[in-house]
């Protein structure tokens, strides 16, 4: 069987999650690790495939079916996603909830012009969540929807924060109000703000001289990822960061709360519990990029998100055996 040859472009945390996700099918290949920086000194969990230059994509990689995008969606994603559209089979996880419209729109037309296939904002939130939460609408259409994340790290928050000026290193951690989810569970249907679900709260370390007041009033004021929120920055050194947060656990809730035609309550949660973030994010991108790979061998185009690719081109497995299996 001719294995779906996967590259990856940046390799961080998620880079790494996708890295290790591929060793669980039988149908998949590591075929490249795609950096910016300096190759030789990307140090990839996999010995025997190379880490090799991102320019190499730029100028044609004919060994790669389909490109797994792991940069930061604060500001790599919007520049890579439509670029790499334009030359391959691409999946990434853009999760600036309140940017993918546009990025969608963008990419879209990268895919559509090139003839490939580019499945966008693919993850658990959004990816998986997105799903839950539009099978609960569909499902109950007289009810309320609630996502809840956490106790955990975010890594888009995180990101967004290295990308500061004057930050070195940063983690930071989304923390559910726990009253909030219990009104929930209640059935009771609560009207809640943004501000009232959850706290974030972030470990930063600054680079050598870097003014700490004007890092937090940029952190704080962050649209679209911390403006809406209560924030908390705390400033740590490496040594801390790198004993106290190495970690990446994460995971939460979607509740969609309301009633059935027959006038009775139903409340739906779909829940994730995560040792690792950037593990299970690589997990589901994985899966995704099986997808990407058959609809572009169907000759299809353009963008793509979760809620446009029917669940069974994520399976290896072919329709009589999900018949037989798991319906
Ligand atoms: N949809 C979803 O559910 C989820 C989405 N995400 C998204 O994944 C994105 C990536 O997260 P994450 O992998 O944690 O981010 P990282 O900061 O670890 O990596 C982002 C990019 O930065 C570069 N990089 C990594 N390490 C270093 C380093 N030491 N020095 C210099 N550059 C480095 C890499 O690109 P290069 O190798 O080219 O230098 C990498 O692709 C997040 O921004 C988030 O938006 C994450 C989790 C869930
Ligand atoms: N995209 C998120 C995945 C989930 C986690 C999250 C949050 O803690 O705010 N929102 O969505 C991430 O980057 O980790």
């Amino acid at each position: 069987m001719k294995r779906i040859r996967i590259g990856i472009l940046g390799y961080g945390n998620l880079g790494r999650g996708v890295e290790l996700a591929i060793g669980q099918h039988d149908d998949m290949e590591l075929a490249g690790i795609f950096t910016r920086r300096d190759p030789s000194t990307v140090a990839a969990h996999t010995k025997d495939v190379p880490v090799r230059p991102a320019s190499e994509l730029d100028q044609g990689a004919d060994d790669i079916d389909v490109l797994i995008l792991c940069g930061g969606s604060a500001t790599d994603l919007p520049e890579q996603t439509p670029r790499y559209a334009a030359r391959y089979t691409v999946v990434d996880s853009f999760d600036t909830h309140a940017n993918i419209p546009e990025h969608f729109a963008i990419v879209n037309k990268a895919a559509q012009d090139a003839g490939t296939i580019a499945v966008i904002s693919c993850g658990w939130d959004p990816g998986m969540f997105s799903l839950n939460r539009l099978y609960g609408t569909c499902v109950l259409p007289e009810g309320t929807d609630y996502t809840f994340w956490g106790r955990g790290v975010s890594q888009g928050h995180s990101d967004a924060i290295r990308r500061i000026e004057g930050v070195a290193d940063a983690k930071q951690y989304t923390i559910p109000v726990e009253a909030a989810l219990e009104a929930v569970r209640s059935g009771s249907n609560p009207e809640l703000t943004t501000r009232q679900k959850h706290l974030r709260e972030c470990w930063v370390v600054l680079d050598e001289g870097a003014d700490a007041d004007a890092v937090e009033e940029q952190i704080i004021t962050m649209p679209n990822y911390f403006a809406d929120y209560d924030t908390t920055v705390h400033f740590i050194s490496q040594e801390e960061l790198d004993r106290d947060h190495a970690a990446m656990p994460h995971g939460g809730f979607v509740l969609r709360s309301g009633e059935t035609g027959d006038g009775n309550p139903a409340l739906i949660e779909y829940s994730l519990k995560l040792g690792s973030n950037p593990g299970f994010t690589g997990n589901v991108l994985v899966a995704f990029a099986r997808a990407a790979h058959r609809l572009a061998q169907e000759g299809q185009a353009g963008a793509r998100t979760v809620f446009d690719i029917a669940p069974a081109y994520l399976s290896p497995y072919g329709g009589e055996y999900l018949r037989e299996h798991l319906l």
